[in-house]
């Protein structure tokens, strides 16, 4: 069905599979859900923790390029809706940390893999957000790219990780519309405001079709990861609905995609359009993007400032559990 996907490396065809790995994937493909405490591959595990863990640093790392607005957002209702919308990513990382720690895997070993950038967080979030209308653009594309991915992830084979998406799914979607709530005052406000929409979509178009990560031809995980549910769709699946649900969006806000080749093709039933730059992409996600130092710069600089809380924390949890009559 996939005969464009890469076979991933380390995955093994029936016959190469031990009797405890054939009767698991038997139990995924009737569709059963894996539960924390229950075997399950060394690989399987190890995806999860790999896919999860770069979800919960993207979600938290999210925050900060639409943190950057929160003190400069246009009128007070603005402010605490973007203020809600930021603090909803930050629920959104914990509860996936949550998630991820129940396959062995501790928060304080996922943040010291990010903080050493042995783990990823999404491309996305290493791109500046220069105007008022890039966090129109950031919920409206973002969040919508998010979405798109995440919906289908609510059916993933891993019990912690669905339940968390059911929430996640319904929160981005406040967080899709108040961004496109944006887009629509810019894109019918003065001249330079609907310039500014429309320099927000140009920035923002190609980096958001990135989020579903490369085409499927070098899509390394892909094939393993859905054949045991970890995926539910291909990366080149998505972008394409994403793009047919996004360019009605676009005309109607009166702004141009930034795409010659755009245009509907009526066989497919789709649109076809062009390819982000793959070399950009690969760069972004080796480090080298416009904003990757400042990031996790200010990732590590927070989780070093907030080391004394810890310790307090601590202190105060030994010190609690010294005098066990204490609270009784
Ligand atoms: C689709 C994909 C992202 C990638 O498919 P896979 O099968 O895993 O990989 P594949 O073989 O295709 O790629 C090969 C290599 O490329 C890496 N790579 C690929 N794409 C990216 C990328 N875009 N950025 C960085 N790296 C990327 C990939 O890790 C792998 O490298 P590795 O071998 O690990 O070193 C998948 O992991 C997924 O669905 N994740 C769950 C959803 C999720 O994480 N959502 C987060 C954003 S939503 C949000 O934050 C909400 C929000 C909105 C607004 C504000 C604040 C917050």
């Amino acid at each position: 069905m996939y005969a464009q996907l890469v076979k991933s490396e380390g995955s093994k065809t029936r016959d190469e599979m031990t009797p405890e790995e054939i009767a698991f994937q038997k139990r995924i493909d009737r569709g059963e859900r894996i539960e924390p405490k229950e075997w399950m591959p060394e690989g399987y595990r190890k995806t999860l923790i790999r896919q999860m863990g770069q979800h919960a640093h993207s979600e938290i790392v999210g925050q900060l390029p639409e943190g950057n607005w929160i003190t400069r957002a246009p009128t007070l209702e603005r402010k605490a809706i973007l203020l809600a919308k930021v603090q909803d990513e930050a629920g959104h990382g914990l509860y996936l940390y949550s998630a991820a720690e129940t396959l062995g895997i501790s928060r304080d070993e996922l943040l010291e893999q990010l903080h050493s950038g042995k783990m990823k967080y999404s491309s996305i979030f290493n791109y500046p957000t220069l105007t008022w209308a890039d966090i129109g653009a950031v919920g409206w594309l973002v969040d919508g790219a998010a979405i798109m991915n995440q919906v289908p992830l609510q059916r993933t084979s891993y019990g912690p990780y669905a339940r968390a998406m059911v929430r996640i799914c319904k929160e981005e979607s406040f967080h899709q519309r108040q961004g496109y709530d944006i887009m629509m005052k810019m894109a019918s406000g003065t001249p330079e405001q609907k310039a500014m929409a429309q320099d927000a979509l140009n920035r923002f178009w190609y980096p958001s079709l990135m989020m579903f990560g490369p085409s499927d031809k070098d899509s390394v995980h892909s094939a393993q990861s859905m054949a045991w549910k970890i995926k539910i769709n291909t990366n080149d699946e998505l972008r394409q609905k994403f793009v047919d649900q996004t360019v009605p969006q676009a005309k109607y806000l009166g702004l141009t995609v930034p795409d010659e080749n755009l245009k509907w093709n009526e066989e497919k039933g789709g649109h076809d359009f062009s390819e982000p730059d793959w070399d950009e992409f690969f760069a972004v996600i080796a480090g080298n993007g416009p904003c990757n130092e400042e990031r996790l710069g200010a990732r590590v600089k927070a989780w070093d400032d907030g080391a004394w809380f810890r310790d307090g924390l601590m202190a105060h949890a030994d010190k609690a559990s010294a005098r066990p009559h204490a609270a009784e």
